[in-house]
């Protein structure tokens, strides 16, 4: 994805229970010449949330969180994203420095009620690529460009970036940001011990605790 604008709209002051960040708003334009997602979107939002003085890390601990309404709101035990978001908080906060950008990728880019079908066939037995692939999308609609030119701006070359997903490190390494992996593991609940192993099996997340 290329756009012909990314803009920082607005920062400000964010509390959290995890600890005081600052929460940055961008929004990303897409260039004329592409195709919007499934969402059809040609304007994406991205916010990021800083902690401490990311200025002067050589290299940031980074969180990348895509958004999912069921998991990050409701605390669904579908899904690790909630429990990933959590543990990104923490350790920026335990480190004393870092960020997360969070972008509006719900249901790996395919929106919300494209996600809540496709759990709807999950919950018929499909496991969670197949019900992509049933409603005609790829298991995957995720462009991870919208982060690296936030991180651009930022000033940031260099990530050590909490996630299981190769995809993810392999995407900012091809906008040449330098990339750490620091795993994003968190204890498997009963309802979410079978979508993480697809992740593992069909997705080559880099998960052992299984
Ligand atoms: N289409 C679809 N999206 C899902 C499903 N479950 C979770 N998601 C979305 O998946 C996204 C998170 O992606 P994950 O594959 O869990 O993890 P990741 O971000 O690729 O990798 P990590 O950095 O290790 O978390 C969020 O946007 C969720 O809304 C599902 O069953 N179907
Ligand atoms: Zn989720």
């Amino acid at each position: 994805m290329s756009y012909s604008r990314v803009t920082k709209v607005a920062e400000a002051k964010l509390p959290t229970r995890s600890g005081d960040f600052r929460i940055l708003g961008f929004e990303g334009e897409l260039a004329p010449d592409q195709e919007p997602g499934p969402q059809g979107k040609r304007i994406e939002e991205a916010v990021a949330l800083v902690y401490g003085d990311i200025a002067s890390q050589p290299s940031p601990i980074l969180r990348i969180h895509s958004q999912c309404l069921t998991g990050d709101v409701f605390h669904s035990l579908r899904c690790d994203c909630r429990q990933q978001l959590e543990l990104a908080l923490d350790t920026i906060v335990a480190h004393g420095s870092g960020l997360v950008i969070y972008e509006e990728q719900e249901g790996r880019g395919i929106g919300l009620m494209a996600k809540l079908r496709a759990y709807e066939l999950q919950d018929q037995g499909l496991d969670t690529i197949e019900a992509n692939v049933r409603l005609g999308y790829r298991s995957d609609h995720r462009d991870f460009s919208l982060p690296a030119e936030i991180l651009r701006q930022m000033g940031i070359r260099s990530v050590r970036l909490i996630t299981n997903n190769p995809e993810k490190v392999a995407a900012l390494q091809a906008h040449g940001v330098q990339v750490e992996r620091l795993s994003a593991e968190v204890a498997p609940t009963l309802n979410s011990e079978s979508y993480l192993q697809v992740k593992r099996e069909k997705m080559g997340h880099l998960i052992s605790s299984l």
